[in-house]
């Protein structure tokens, strides 16, 4: 594990191509991103559709190897051994054993990881009605969502990257999640990387934003500072400085950047990657 200082994520140049073997080398999907995200942060991850979101997240649960540059997870290499029990990921299409019953499934997470924790799992269960000995193949859309994410928060993982976890969860039920994720950043000394397209809940619940576009970091950074550094001008949102009267929502900043796609990126100055002797990356 690393220090204190050590960032939860950290992207210098990363790069990644779609593989196509035995062919030229594909299309850049995720493209020279550089950003940094600190320990304990709940981090919300924006784009459109198609941005890259996902490969970012599956990039950090080691599941793609980069095809350039460099990404660092909790002080290692993305994709290794030593991260298995340090990080949980519940990806888009929340691959469950169907044919196993939930307490199967449960008491598998207890076998593999070293520091589950059963009653931080049976929470989400619990806020799902979901009974020990349905089929996960049987649960419902949501019920599935819970159940993935019970299994990745029961580890107690150190970083929890989670695609699009909300969309299939009802508004209440979403809300306590939400809760949950941010007093585990406390009680487990975690960080939250969350992929979502809903803004009004992600307002709540997150302190730092990343906007992915077109395989590109647009905005990166804890969520008052991006708010601090732009204003309204008239109708026009511009980048500077301004009374608080002026600043936009996170979600008019967020639907501001996706539909300038040709604006500069702007990352605060604490989510850029640091060169060895303390120079951020520009
Ligand atoms: N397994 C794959 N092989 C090749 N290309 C892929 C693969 N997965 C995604 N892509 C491509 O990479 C790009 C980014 O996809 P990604 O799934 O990361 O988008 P996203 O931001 O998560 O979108 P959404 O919000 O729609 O889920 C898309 O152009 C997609 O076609």
């Amino acid at each position: 594990m690393g220090t204190a200082r050590t960032p939860a994520v950290e992207a210098v140049g990363l790069c990644l191509r779609r593989h196509r073997p035995l062919r030229a080398p594909g299309p850049m999907l995720l493209a020279d991103c550089s950003f940094r995200i600190p320990r304990g942060a709940v981090c919300g991850l924006v784009g459109p559709n198609g941005a890259g979101k996902s490969l970012l997240l599956a990039a950090a649960a080691g599941l793609l190897a980069p095809s350039a540059g460099v990404l660092t997870v909790l002080g290692r290499p993305a994709g290794s051994e030593a991260l298995l029990a340090e990080t949980g990921f519940v990806g888009q299409q929340r691959p469950l054993y169907h044919r196993l019953t939930v307490t199967e499934l449960l008491s598998m997470g207890r076998r593999l990881n070293p520091r589950w924790r059963p009653e931080q799992a049976g929470e989400l269960l619990e806020l799902g009605r979901i009974s020990g000995s349905t089929r996960a193949g049987d649960l419902s859309g949501g019920q599935r969502t819970l159940l993935a994410l019970a299994l990745a928060r029961g580890k107690a993982p150190h970083l929890l990257l989670l695609d699009e976890p909300l969309a299939d969860l009802d508004p209440l039920v979403r809300r306590t999640v939400l809760g949950l994720l941010l007093a585990d950043t406390t009680d487990n000394d975690s960080t939250v990387l969350l992929s979502s397209h809903v803004l009004p809940d992600l307002e709540e619940a997150v302190d730092h934003l990343l906007l992915v576009d077109g395989g590109r970091i647009r905005l990166a950074g804890p969520v008052p500072e991006l708010l601090a550094a732009h204003r309204f001008h008239g109708s026009r949102l511009v980048r500077a400085a301004g009374p608080t009267t002026e600043r936009p929502s996170l979600e008019e900043l967020v639907v501001h950047y996706l539909g300038a796609p040709t604006a500069d990126a702007w990352l605060a100055p604490g989510m850029r990657p640091q060169r060895g002797g303390g120079e951020a990356v520009a």
